[in-house]
């Protein structure tokens, strides 16, 4: 036991250390801890979530190595117990997205935030709580990779998904350690609104499977939701522009961070958009057009 805390203790040290070496050289920023989320499981230090990070692209790695090396194609048909996994995961993200979005709304109102520029303040103590469940959602959020690793789908293994389950919850372990309030509130309620249509959607995709015709009357609806989330990714670049502009009372290096992974996921997502939507729906019309 002795042996194992030491161990978690000099890697503790290691990971720390790189961290704030890597915002002090990058960003210039010495980070602290703030009162109202410190002693909360897996906020005290950099390391749960730099590990959780590590552990998350091996096992992309190794899975997406599991599928090549066995030339493994997406099945007709899910095992039963993948089936109820992807059923519960988009259940209790649903849920889950429902309650954040809904209490960071609340708590905004009842202290009186305005769209934007607002302080982060450590009294605010639920506003917190709802800003560092947003941070432990992502570790849940873990699973949807994991999901497209056992369905073999790695269509939908891209550099996008990745890139964006990997760093966001990054991003959100910052905020929730040094600042989970003031202007992290819109971005929250923002993303966890989306997310309750976005695993929606995915629940009845899941449901549907196995009936093509069906699944694409019910799920008309993804194209919006692709066009949901790029307006969101806009929303946020503009409330980073305005913070910037009016010098928000908010950490500036937390806004340049907003302001340059929302141009990042707007370029990646315009890229996606166009493939899934627009090309695709050029090479069906062609195709209708050879057949006539
Ligand atoms: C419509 C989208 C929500 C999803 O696009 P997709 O191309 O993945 O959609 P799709 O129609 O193929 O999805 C249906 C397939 O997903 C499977 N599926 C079910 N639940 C899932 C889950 N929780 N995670 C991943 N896949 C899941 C279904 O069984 C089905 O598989 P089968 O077809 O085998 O039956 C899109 O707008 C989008 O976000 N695309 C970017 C890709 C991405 O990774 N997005 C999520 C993270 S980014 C994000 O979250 C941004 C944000 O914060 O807003």
């Amino acid at each position: 036991m002795e042996m194992v805390e030491g161990v978690w203790r000099a890697l503790d040290t290691r990971v720390t250390q790189g961290v704030w070496n890597l915002l002090r050289n990058v960003m210039g920023v010495e980070l602290t801890g703030t009162p109202t989320t410190k002693g909360l499981p897996l906020i005290d230090s950099p390391t749960p979530i730099v590990l959780a990070m590590t552990l998350y692209l091996l096992c992309v790695v190794a899975g997406l190595l599991w599928i090549k090396a066995f030339n493994l194609k997406p099945r007709a048909q899910e095992p039963a117990p993948l089936q109820a996994l992807v059923l519960l995961h988009n259940l209790f993200c649903f849920f889950l997205s429902l309650y954040m979005c809904v209490g960071v709304v609340y708590q905004a109102i009842l202290n009186r935030y305005t769209l934007w520029g607002n302080a982060y303040n450590p009294k605010q103590t639920e506003m917190a709580i709802l800003v560092y469940m947003f941070y432990m959602s992502k570790y849940v959020e873990f699973m949807d990779t994991i999901i497209m690793v056992l369905k073999r789908n790695t269509r939908q293994i891209t550099f996008l998904h990745v890139y964006h389950h990997s760093s966001i919850a990054l991003i959100w372990w910052i905020i929730a350690y040094h600042a989970p309030g003031g202007e992290a509130y819109f971005s929250a309620a923002l993303n966890s609104g989306v997310h309750v249509f976005m695993y929606l959607y995915y629940f009845l995709a899941a449901v549907l499977r196995g009936n093509e015709k069906v699944r694409r009357k019910y799920l008309f609806w993804g194209k919006y939701l692709t066009q949901l989330q790029m307006f969101q990714f806009m929303l946020n670049l503009v409330q980073a522009y305005y913070d910037r502009k009016i010098h928000a009372p908010y950490p500036p290096f937390l806004i340049s961070i907003l302001f340059y992974y929302m141009i990042s996921l707007l370029v990646l997502f315009a890229n996606f958009y166009v493939h899934k939507y627009v090309m695709s729906s050029s090479k069906g019309n062609q195709k209708a057009k050879k057949a006539e």
